[in-house]
């Protein structure tokens, strides 16, 4: 059987899903979300000319003085008036400049007395020095936070002195996540011969946490077509994610449980390494994710297909996981037809593979930095050689 490329998989996966559908909400509570639509600017930063020190408004062409105090401006306490020639008004950061001022004398270098000023250092550099002009920022009707992108907390704050106090956003996104197999129980409970502390669902809801997501925890579901159909087929939500049962052993039931519920596969086994026997299609007006059940091809197939699904339903723009180019540290053989994801370590700014690459083992999975990914049919590569990884930490 012909394997699905990743990136093919990926676009598919993508094609199954629906945008989740829109909220406004407040701004502290869309922290991690993604923007619905582009934030535009209310208003325009700063409003008017303000001071970026704390000293003395004056006229430029004024220097070097001395100059007459007039008054004050301070934050939200704006001076009324204008400046005549070789007057100053006392000025604070962030303060309105006064009519007529156009630069800011900085205090250290400048000796009150009385009512005159005198100029005790060099003064501002130029027309305009110490000043922060009306718009520096961005003026009425900017971009400030483009459709798809993530709402950052700089993102938050920006939209909140652009003049906005909810923004629109994808809701939540209501996860399923099922673990299947006879052979597991909850971690932590007593085992009997055969059995094995379930360890996949706990791991996949932890992935979530910094995602906008509302989990549902099917908990371990038995080898049994009959129940698992029935289990499969009482889903509310907008993914069900699975883990076991994927591969093509007499037990593997996933996908005929299924397909028994009134769901169907649109493709199943990528040219992936760990990860080879996912699946994935619809089933009701749930996306359906079937991964397989060795731990760390759990690990590496929610990571390039679960979290970008959750990232593309709630609006993101760039919904794939970010890969970046860094030197290995070791030599590594070359790669057969399957896109493979190393477990390795970054050390020193270069990528090392752990020594044993199996997709059952979790100490190595937990030991892992990144994943280093060997395109395939990659050439051997050697020491210093670039190679392309997915940052874990
Ligand atoms: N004849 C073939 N056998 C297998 C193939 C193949 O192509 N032909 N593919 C192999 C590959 S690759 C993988 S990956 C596995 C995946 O199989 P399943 O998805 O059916 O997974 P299971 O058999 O149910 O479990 C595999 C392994 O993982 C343990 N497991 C499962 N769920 C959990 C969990 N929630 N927590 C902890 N550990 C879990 C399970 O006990 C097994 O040891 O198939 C290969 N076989
Ligand atoms: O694809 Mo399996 O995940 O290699 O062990």
């Amino acid at each position: 059987m012909t394997l699905l490329p990743v990136a093919e998989a990926q676009a598919r996966l993508f094609a199954l899903a629906r945008a989740a559908p829109t909220e406004t909400l407040p701004l502290a509570a869309a922290a991690g979300r993604w923007a619905a639509a582009d934030i535009r600017a209310r208003r325009t930063q700063p409003a008017t000319d303000l001071s970026a020190m704390d000293g003395y408004a004056i006229r430029y062409a004024d220097r070097p003085g001395p100059f007459t105090l007039i008054g004050e401006s301070a934050a939200g306490r704006p001076f009324v008036g204008t400046l005549a020639p070789g007057e100053t008004v006392r000025i604070f950061t962030g303060a309105a400049m006064p009519g007529g001022a156009d630069s800011v004398l900085v205090q250290e270098e400048a000796t009150p007395d009385g009512t005159t000023i005198r100029l005790t250092g060099e003064g501002p550099r130029r027309h305009g020095g110490n000043v922060r002009v009306r718009g520096l920022d961005f003026k009425s009707g900017d971009v400030l936070v483009a459709a798809g992108e993530r709402l950052t907390p700089a993102r938050l704050a920006v939209a909140a002195i652009g003049g906005h106090a909810a923004l629109p956003v994808a809701r939540t996104v209501r996860i399923a996540i099922a673990a299947t197999g006879d052979e597991l129980v909850p971690a932590g409970s007593a085992l009997a011969p055969g059995q094995l502390p379930e360890s996949n669902g706990l791991m996949l809801a932890a992935m979530l946490g910094a995602l906008p997501v509302e989990v549902i925890d099917l908990g371990i579901i038995p080898d049994d077509l009959a129940t698992m159909t029935t289990a499969f087929a009482q889903v509310d939500a907008d993914i069900l994610v699975t883990t076991g049962g994927a591969s093509v052993g007499d037990h593997d039931l996933v996908r005929p449980a299924l397909e028994g519920a009134g769901g169907a596969i649109d493709f199943w086994k990528i040219a992936l390494r760990p990860g080879k026997p996912m699946m994935a299609g619809r089933l009701g007006d749930a996306v359906v994710l079937g991964l397989p059940g060795n731990p760390v091809s759990a690990f590496v197939t929610a990571q390039l297909f679960l979290l970008p699904l959750i990232a593309a339903m709630s609006g993101a723009g760039d919904p794939l996981p970010p890969t970046i180019a860094v030197p290995l540290g070791e030599a590594l053989p070359a790669n057969d037809h399957r896109t493979d994801y190393l477990r390795g370590e970054l050390r020193d700014g270069k990528a090392y593979a752990s020594t044993i690459q199996d997709s059952s083992m979790l100490r190595t999975l937990a030991r892992a930095t990144c994943l280093i990914v060997r395109q395939p049919h990659a050439p051997a590569a050697q020491i210093g050689d670039s190679a392309e990884i997915l940052n874990l930490a």
